[in-house]
């Protein structure tokens, strides 16, 4: 669905990230991880758009059409290609209610005149419930329901979550994992998970990319990444 190829990003002089491979086949759960500041959230922000990069190539291939060149494309553009994104400070409106928020959503992506997908509030009941309450006074767990709802309401192929469970108690954490592997195994969607908690990534993952000071250092099958691989790229 998605290939990078040797990617780089600096931020001003600074080099962020180095000759960054990364393959997301469709269908797949792939867990990006790595320590603080390695750069994953750089990384989920130049596919996403929010960072230009400078040099490597994203290729995005739907299923039965011809390869395309992401870096072509602005941020909505690829939102309405199919990348629904989840972004660690979750960034919804809060003087709007849920309702708003995701129609917000679907404006962003030139779908303003969509009804709210059912499986939304199927996945999401509580949203349902509270869906003229306004963002700002949502509760954290909730907040991050809607975060993600907002994220599925396009109708996304790929869908990238930076650190979803930061925060987050065990009860959101289980549903949080549930709904991730419905949505995978049972939808077919493509998941891109910047997680750091190794229970939860186990759980959810097929594939891990492990990511240090900016360079992608191992990546493949889950089964592949050991406690040395742990202790020596990700513990402190
Ligand atoms: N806007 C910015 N301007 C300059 N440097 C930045 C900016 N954003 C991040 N950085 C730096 O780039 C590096 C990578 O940051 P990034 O947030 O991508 O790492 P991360 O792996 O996601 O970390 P964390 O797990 O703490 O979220 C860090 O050294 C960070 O300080």
């Amino acid at each position: 669905m998605l290939s990078l190829r040797a990617v780089n990003q600096f931020y001003g002089e600074k080099h962020t990230l180095w000759n960054v491979d990364l393959d997301l086949p469709t269908g797949q759960c792939i867990c990006l991880l790595g320590a603080p500041g390695v750069g994953k959230t750089t990384l989920v922000n130049c596919i996403t758009g929010h960072i230009p990069v400078q040099s490597g190539s994203m290729l995005w291939q739907a299923q039965g059409c011809p390869p395309e060149d992401l870096l072509t494309r602005p941020p909505e553009g690829r939102t309405a290609l199919g990348i629904g994104y989840v972004p660690q400070d979750k960034r919804i409106f809060s003087q709007l209610s849920v309702e708003e928020n995701l129609h917000i959503a679907m404006m962003a992506a030139g779908e303003q005149h969509k009804r709210i997908s059912p499986l939304v509030y199927e996945l999401f009941p509580e949203l349902y419930t509270l869906r003229q309450v306004r963002g700002g006074d949502l509760a954290g767990d909730t907040q991050q329901q809607l975060a993600l709802a907002r994220a599925l309401v396009n109708d996304p192929k790929l869908l990238i979550l930076d650190e979803p469970t930061n925060g987050r108690g065990t009860s959101f954490i289980q549903d949080l994992g549930q709904t991730l592997r419905r949505l995978n195994q049972e939808f077919g969607l493509t998941i891109l998970l910047v997680e750091q908690r190794l229970s939860f990534i186990r759980w959810v993952a097929d594939k891990f990319c492990l990511l240090h000071r900016g360079r992608n250092v191992a990546q493949g099958d889950l089964t592949m990444l050991d406690d040395n691989m742990v202790s020596d790229w990700i513990a402190p």
